[in-house]
């Protein structure tokens, strides 16, 4: 195996590999541009005019999608993929997927779109790392881009696969809404503001096609055998070699639309669920969903489900989301 198709042990390693640029056997060329952050170049002759990035890890806790982008790299080294496609693979945040943790200090997926300028120590830092990374990547307006940002979730899920879309200008592609679907996602929600998110930047500052991914339930490194991302690893294997994408269905993803954040304004706040319900679980018109300080959120929204039901985020962040379904486009 070359070194550089180590990317994750070198980043739980904290180490920095020798040689920084790698060929494979097939002419596929590895870059090492900073900590978790590796670029790979397919031959001129195989390049389809594609700028595709993956991204896991900018929540440290968050580890099959980590060892999913491991297993395509793998073979990418070992030139059984053979992309057709320029590739950024990000490992967000090495230093909380040292630690295991969500995050360090502060949750990167809230630092970007200028969010860091609020925020200080080894997230904030990571931040500009991070935009600068993707400003050197994304240079040429004429080629396709796309960003699949993967994540799973702290608590259990009614749907358990599912992708967030940031506010953008275009309305997503059926021929995305359908590799989606392919992939195994069940449920697609539309943010309608402006996300400090690292989708919200791919899509906001630099046009990609952006996606964050929920797959699962958040486990420990190795504890994620019952989790099936088969159908997500061969589409991502597809698009990485330029092949038709298997085929998918996006009349069969649910779509819903963001109500209304629940934010966490002050150490008052409480959150009227129990730690077992689930995201997408139904909220009974008319309930007390959470309150604060001289606030109170009751439920007015017909057919609302909460998703990533959180008392316990930073003061100012987001404590859930009230969704609601989103006619079909
Ligand atoms: O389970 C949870 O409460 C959070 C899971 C997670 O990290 N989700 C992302 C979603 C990002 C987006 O809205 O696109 C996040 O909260 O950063
Ligand atoms: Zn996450």
């Amino acid at each position: 195996m070359l070194a550089l198709g180590r990317l994750l042990e070198l980043t739980l390693a904290a180490r920095e590999p020798s040689e920084k640029i790698q060929l494979c056997a097939d002419g596929t060329r590895l870059q090492w541009r900073d900590e978790g952050v590796l670029l790979v170049t397919p031959p001129a002759a195989r390049d389809n005019g594609c700028d595709l990035l993956l991204s896991a890890g900018i929540h440290g806790n968050e580890t099959a999608p980590v060892e999913l982008l491991e297993r395509l790299l793998h073979g990418i080294a070992a030139a059984r993929l053979r992309p057709a496609l320029r590739l950024l693979l990000v490992l967000g945040n090495p230093a909380a997927l040292r630690s295991g943790e969500r995050y360090i200090g502060y949750d990167l997926n809230r630092l970007f779109n200028g969010g860091h300028e609020l925020a200080s120590g080894p997230e904030a830092a990571r931040a500009v790392l991070l935009e600068q990374q993707l400003a050197a990547f994304f240079t040429d307006p004429a080629r396709r881009r796309l960003h699949l940002d993967l994540h799973t979730a702290i608590r259990g899920s009614r749907i358990e696969q599912f992708a967030l879309r940031p506010a953008a200008a275009a309305a997503p592609s059926p021929a995305s809404l359908a590799a989606l679907q392919a992939a195994g996602i069940q449920a697609l929600l539309l943010h309608n503001g402006v996300s400090a998110t690292f989708s919200g930047l791919s899509s906001r500052r630099f046009g990609a096609e952006a996606f964050t991914l929920e797959l699962g339930r958040a486990r420990p490194f190795g504890e994620n055998a019952a989790l099936d991302l088969s159908r997500l690893e061969a589409v991502l294997g597809a698009l990485i070699e330029g092949r038709p994408l298997p085929p998918g269905d996006p009349a069969r993803l649910q779509l819903f639309a963001i109500a209304r954040e629940v934010i966490r304004h002050t150490p008052a706040f409480r959150l009227h669920l129990d730690e077992a319900v689930e995201n997408f679980t139904a909220l009974a018109p008319g309930s007390l969903l959470a309150e604060d300080e001289g606030r109170q959120w009751i439920v007015e929204e017909a057919q609302a489900r909460i998703v990533f039901p959180n008392p316990r985020v930073a003061l100012g962040q987001r404590a859930g989301l009230i969704v609601v379904p989103a006619p079909q486009s």
